[in-house]
Protein backbone atom coordinates (compact mmCIF):
# COMPACT_ATOMS: atom_id res chain seq x y z
CA UNK A 1 0.00 0.00 0.00
CA UNK A 2 1.26 3.37 -0.40
CA UNK A 3 0.23 7.10 0.32
CA UNK A 4 -1.40 9.58 -1.93
CA UNK A 5 -1.86 13.22 -0.73
CA UNK A 6 -4.72 15.15 -2.04
CA UNK A 7 -4.88 19.11 -1.63
CA UNK A 8 -6.36 21.98 -3.65
CA UNK A 9 -7.43 25.81 -2.37
CA UNK A 10 -10.20 27.16 -1.21
CA UNK A 11 -13.04 26.17 -3.77
CA UNK A 12 -10.57 24.27 -5.94
CA UNK A 13 -12.64 21.31 -6.19
CA UNK A 14 -11.42 19.02 -4.17
CA UNK A 15 -14.64 17.48 -2.14
CA UNK A 16 -15.98 17.46 -5.79
CA UNK A 17 -13.00 15.26 -6.65
CA UNK A 18 -12.74 13.11 -3.54
CA UNK A 19 -16.46 12.11 -3.88
CA UNK A 20 -15.64 10.50 -7.53
CA UNK A 21 -12.50 8.89 -5.64
CA UNK A 22 -14.73 7.49 -2.79
CA UNK A 23 -17.52 6.80 -5.52
CA UNK A 24 -14.55 4.60 -7.40
CA UNK A 25 -14.07 2.66 -3.96
CA UNK A 26 -11.08 4.28 -3.23
CA UNK A 27 -9.83 4.26 0.79
CA UNK A 28 -9.70 8.15 1.90
CA UNK A 29 -8.93 9.26 5.14
CA UNK A 30 -10.49 13.74 5.37
CA UNK A 31 -8.36 15.11 7.50
CA UNK A 32 -10.60 17.89 8.04
CA UNK A 33 -13.14 15.28 9.14
CA UNK A 34 -10.44 13.96 12.17
CA UNK A 35 -9.88 17.35 12.87
CA UNK A 36 -13.81 17.88 14.13
CA UNK A 37 -13.91 14.62 15.83
CA UNK A 38 -11.23 14.79 17.83
CA UNK A 39 -12.36 17.55 19.68
CA UNK A 40 -15.73 16.19 20.18
CA UNK A 41 -16.63 15.38 23.65
CA UNK A 42 -14.96 11.74 25.40
CA UNK A 43 -12.21 12.79 23.46
CA UNK A 44 -8.58 13.45 25.14
CA UNK A 45 -7.93 16.74 23.09
CA UNK A 46 -11.56 17.91 24.04
CA UNK A 47 -10.46 17.74 27.55
CA UNK A 48 -7.25 19.18 27.29
CA UNK A 49 -8.64 22.03 25.07
CA UNK A 50 -11.22 22.96 27.96
CA UNK A 51 -8.49 22.27 30.86
CA UNK A 52 -6.16 25.50 28.78
CA UNK A 53 -8.92 27.04 27.64
CA UNK A 54 -11.43 27.24 30.04
CA UNK A 55 -15.24 26.80 29.68
CA UNK A 56 -16.13 29.84 28.22
CA UNK A 57 -15.48 28.19 24.70
CA UNK A 58 -18.00 26.01 25.29
CA UNK A 59 -21.44 25.88 23.42
CA UNK A 60 -24.51 25.10 26.07
CA UNK A 61 -24.98 21.16 24.57
CA UNK A 62 -21.03 20.63 26.13
CA UNK A 63 -19.27 20.96 22.34
CA UNK A 64 -16.54 23.20 21.55
CA UNK A 65 -17.43 26.56 20.41
CA UNK A 66 -15.49 26.72 17.23
CA UNK A 67 -15.97 29.81 16.26
CA UNK A 68 -14.60 31.35 19.46
CA UNK A 69 -11.59 28.98 19.64
CA UNK A 70 -11.44 30.15 16.30
CA UNK A 71 -11.07 34.17 17.81
CA UNK A 72 -9.17 33.64 20.11
CA UNK A 73 -6.52 31.82 18.54
CA UNK A 74 -6.84 34.04 15.15
CA UNK A 75 -5.71 37.18 17.71
CA UNK A 76 -2.86 34.99 19.92
CA UNK A 77 -0.70 33.07 18.00
CA UNK A 78 0.71 31.49 21.47
CA UNK A 79 -2.54 29.88 21.36
CA UNK A 80 -2.73 28.60 18.24
CA UNK A 81 0.66 26.83 18.61
CA UNK A 82 -0.54 25.22 21.99
CA UNK A 83 -3.83 24.26 20.55
CA UNK A 84 -1.88 22.65 17.73
CA UNK A 85 0.11 21.11 20.08
CA UNK A 86 -2.89 19.41 21.83
CA UNK A 87 -4.65 18.65 18.57
CA UNK A 88 -1.84 17.82 16.03
CA UNK A 89 -0.71 14.60 17.62
CA UNK A 90 -4.55 13.53 18.47
CA UNK A 91 -5.34 14.02 14.47
CA UNK A 92 -2.19 12.21 13.64
CA UNK A 93 -2.87 8.72 15.75
CA UNK A 94 -6.32 9.32 14.23
CA UNK A 95 -4.91 9.11 10.97
CA UNK A 96 -2.45 6.45 11.28
CA UNK A 97 -5.21 4.14 12.22
CA UNK A 98 -7.33 4.40 9.55
CA UNK A 99 -4.63 3.88 7.42
CA UNK A 100 -3.71 1.08 9.51
CA UNK A 101 -7.14 -0.34 8.96
CA UNK A 102 -7.46 0.21 4.95
CA UNK A 103 -3.79 -1.33 4.60
CA UNK A 104 -5.47 -4.80 6.45
CA UNK A 105 -8.29 -4.56 4.43
CA UNK A 106 -5.93 -4.80 1.38
CA UNK A 107 -6.05 -1.25 -0.57
CA UNK A 108 -3.60 -0.98 -2.83
CA UNK A 109 -3.19 3.15 -2.69
CA UNK A 110 -5.06 5.33 0.02
CA UNK A 111 -5.91 9.07 -0.59
CA UNK A 112 -4.83 11.30 2.49
CA UNK A 113 -7.13 14.85 2.26
CA UNK A 114 -5.36 17.23 3.81
CA UNK A 115 -6.38 21.00 3.34
CA UNK A 116 -2.67 22.20 3.92
CA UNK A 117 -0.79 19.59 2.72
CA UNK A 118 1.98 21.45 0.13
CA UNK A 119 2.52 24.13 2.59
CA UNK A 120 4.99 21.46 4.79
CA UNK A 121 7.23 19.42 3.49
CA UNK A 122 6.75 17.55 7.04
CA UNK A 123 3.59 15.82 5.59
CA UNK A 124 4.39 15.41 1.41
CA UNK A 125 7.77 13.20 2.17
CA UNK A 126 5.04 10.77 3.42
CA UNK A 127 3.60 10.72 0.24
CA UNK A 128 4.22 8.34 -2.10
CA UNK A 129 2.33 10.53 -4.74
CA UNK A 130 0.58 13.73 -4.22
CA UNK A 131 -2.45 15.39 -6.04
CA UNK A 132 -3.35 18.74 -6.74
CA UNK A 133 -6.67 19.76 -7.62
CA UNK A 134 -6.45 22.80 -9.00
CA UNK A 135 -8.83 25.45 -10.78
CA UNK A 136 -7.86 28.56 -12.58
CA UNK A 137 -8.47 32.21 -10.71
CA UNK A 138 -11.28 33.25 -12.43
CA UNK A 139 -12.78 29.89 -12.05
CA UNK A 140 -11.90 29.47 -8.12
CA UNK A 141 -13.30 32.63 -8.03
CA UNK A 142 -16.74 32.88 -9.12
CA UNK A 143 -17.27 29.43 -7.81
CA UNK A 144 -16.45 30.74 -4.39
CA UNK A 145 -18.32 33.38 -4.16
CA UNK A 146 -21.65 31.41 -5.59
CA UNK A 147 -21.22 28.49 -3.05
CA UNK A 148 -20.35 31.02 -0.16
CA UNK A 149 -22.59 33.83 -1.05
CA UNK A 150 -19.30 36.55 -1.20
CA UNK A 151 -18.76 39.72 -2.27
CA UNK A 152 -15.67 39.76 -5.00
CA UNK A 153 -13.47 41.71 -2.39
CA UNK A 154 -14.33 39.05 -0.30
CA UNK A 155 -13.28 36.36 -1.73
CA UNK A 156 -10.46 37.88 -3.03
CA UNK A 157 -9.27 37.91 0.46
CA UNK A 158 -9.74 34.54 1.27
CA UNK A 159 -7.90 33.38 -2.34
CA UNK A 160 -4.97 35.50 -1.02
CA UNK A 161 -4.46 33.89 2.39
CA UNK A 162 -3.80 30.79 1.02
CA UNK A 163 -0.60 30.08 -0.97
CA UNK A 164 -1.20 30.28 -4.69
CA UNK A 165 -2.69 27.32 -6.46
CA UNK A 166 0.38 28.35 -9.32
CA UNK A 167 2.68 27.93 -6.71
CA UNK A 168 0.80 24.63 -4.94
CA UNK A 169 1.00 23.46 -8.90
CA UNK A 170 4.84 23.36 -8.91
CA UNK A 171 5.05 20.75 -5.92
CA UNK A 172 2.55 18.30 -6.65
CA UNK A 173 3.13 14.97 -9.03
CA UNK A 174 -0.21 15.11 -10.51
CA UNK A 175 -3.00 17.97 -11.23
CA UNK A 176 -6.27 17.72 -11.68
CA UNK A 177 -7.40 20.26 -13.51
CA UNK A 178 -10.77 21.11 -12.53
CA UNK A 179 -11.06 24.40 -14.52
CA UNK A 180 -13.72 22.57 -16.80
CA UNK A 181 -16.95 21.07 -16.55
CA UNK A 182 -17.62 17.82 -14.26
CA UNK A 183 -17.08 15.68 -17.06
CA UNK A 184 -13.73 16.64 -18.14
CA UNK A 185 -13.05 16.44 -14.58
CA UNK A 186 -14.52 13.07 -13.95
CA UNK A 187 -12.54 11.96 -16.65
CA UNK A 188 -9.21 12.78 -15.09
CA UNK A 189 -9.93 11.20 -11.90
CA UNK A 190 -10.68 8.01 -13.90
CA UNK A 191 -7.29 7.81 -15.77
CA UNK A 192 -5.58 8.79 -12.37
CA UNK A 193 -7.18 6.29 -10.68
CA UNK A 194 -6.30 3.45 -13.30
CA UNK A 195 -2.77 4.56 -13.04
CA UNK A 196 -2.51 4.33 -9.11
CA UNK A 197 -3.79 0.80 -9.44
CA UNK A 198 -1.44 0.00 -12.16
CA UNK A 199 1.42 0.74 -9.94
CA UNK A 200 3.41 -1.87 -8.85
CA UNK A 201 4.69 1.15 -5.50
CA UNK A 202 2.00 -1.02 -3.19
CA UNK A 203 4.10 -4.24 -3.26
CA UNK A 204 7.00 -2.48 -1.30
CA UNK A 205 5.10 -2.31 1.33
CA UNK A 206 3.36 -5.37 1.83
CA UNK A 207 6.67 -7.09 1.05
CA UNK A 208 8.26 -5.12 4.29
CA UNK A 209 5.04 -6.57 6.28
CA UNK A 210 5.09 -10.01 5.20
CA UNK A 211 9.26 -9.89 5.87
CA UNK A 212 7.98 -8.83 9.43
CA UNK A 213 5.41 -10.73 9.77
CA UNK A 214 7.59 -13.87 8.89
CA UNK A 215 9.99 -12.98 11.17
CA UNK A 216 8.34 -12.59 13.93
CA UNK A 217 6.91 -15.49 13.31
CA UNK A 218 9.98 -17.33 12.96
CA UNK A 219 11.51 -16.18 16.03
CA UNK A 220 8.61 -16.89 17.88
CA UNK A 221 8.95 -20.68 16.66
CA UNK A 222 12.24 -20.56 17.45
CA UNK A 223 11.75 -19.39 21.38
CA UNK A 224 9.13 -22.16 21.66
CA UNK A 225 10.67 -24.91 20.34
CA UNK A 226 14.16 -23.90 22.56
CA UNK A 227 12.35 -23.57 25.83
CA UNK A 228 9.69 -26.72 25.45
CA UNK A 229 12.42 -29.12 23.57
N1 LIG B 1 -16.29 21.03 -12.44
C1 LIG B 1 -17.18 21.75 -11.79
N2 LIG B 1 -18.14 22.43 -12.45
C2 LIG B 1 -19.03 23.21 -11.79
N3 LIG B 1 -19.04 23.40 -10.46
C3 LIG B 1 -18.11 22.76 -9.75
C4 LIG B 1 -17.14 21.90 -10.35
N4 LIG B 1 -16.34 21.41 -9.37
C5 LIG B 1 -16.78 21.91 -8.22
N5 LIG B 1 -17.85 22.72 -8.43
C6 LIG B 1 -18.58 23.49 -7.42
O1 LIG B 1 -17.65 24.44 -6.90
C7 LIG B 1 -17.80 24.60 -5.50
C8 LIG B 1 -16.48 24.26 -4.81
O2 LIG B 1 -16.21 22.87 -4.94
P1 LIG B 1 -15.78 22.00 -3.69
O3 LIG B 1 -16.69 22.27 -2.53
O4 LIG B 1 -15.62 20.61 -4.17
O5 LIG B 1 -14.38 22.64 -3.42
P2 LIG B 1 -13.36 22.42 -2.20
O6 LIG B 1 -12.00 22.57 -2.80
O7 LIG B 1 -13.68 21.15 -1.50
O8 LIG B 1 -13.71 23.65 -1.30
P3 LIG B 1 -13.29 24.04 0.23
O9 LIG B 1 -11.95 23.49 0.50
O10 LIG B 1 -13.31 25.52 0.17
O11 LIG B 1 -14.38 23.45 1.07
C9 LIG B 1 -18.95 23.69 -5.09
O12 LIG B 1 -20.12 24.45 -5.03
C10 LIG B 1 -19.01 22.66 -6.21
O13 LIG B 1 -20.31 22.13 -6.38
Amino acid sequence: MFLVGLSGGIASGKSTVVAIFRELGCAVVDADVIARQVVQPHFLAYQQIVHYFGNEILLESGEINREALGNIIFSHPEKRQLLNSITHPEIQKMMLKQIFKYFVLGYRYVILDIPLLFESTRLTKFMKHTILVYSDPQTQMSRLMKRNGLAHSEAEARIASQLPLDEKRKLADHIIDNSGDRESMRRQVLRLHSRLEDSLDFLLVRLVAVTVVAGIGGLVCFLLRHFFS
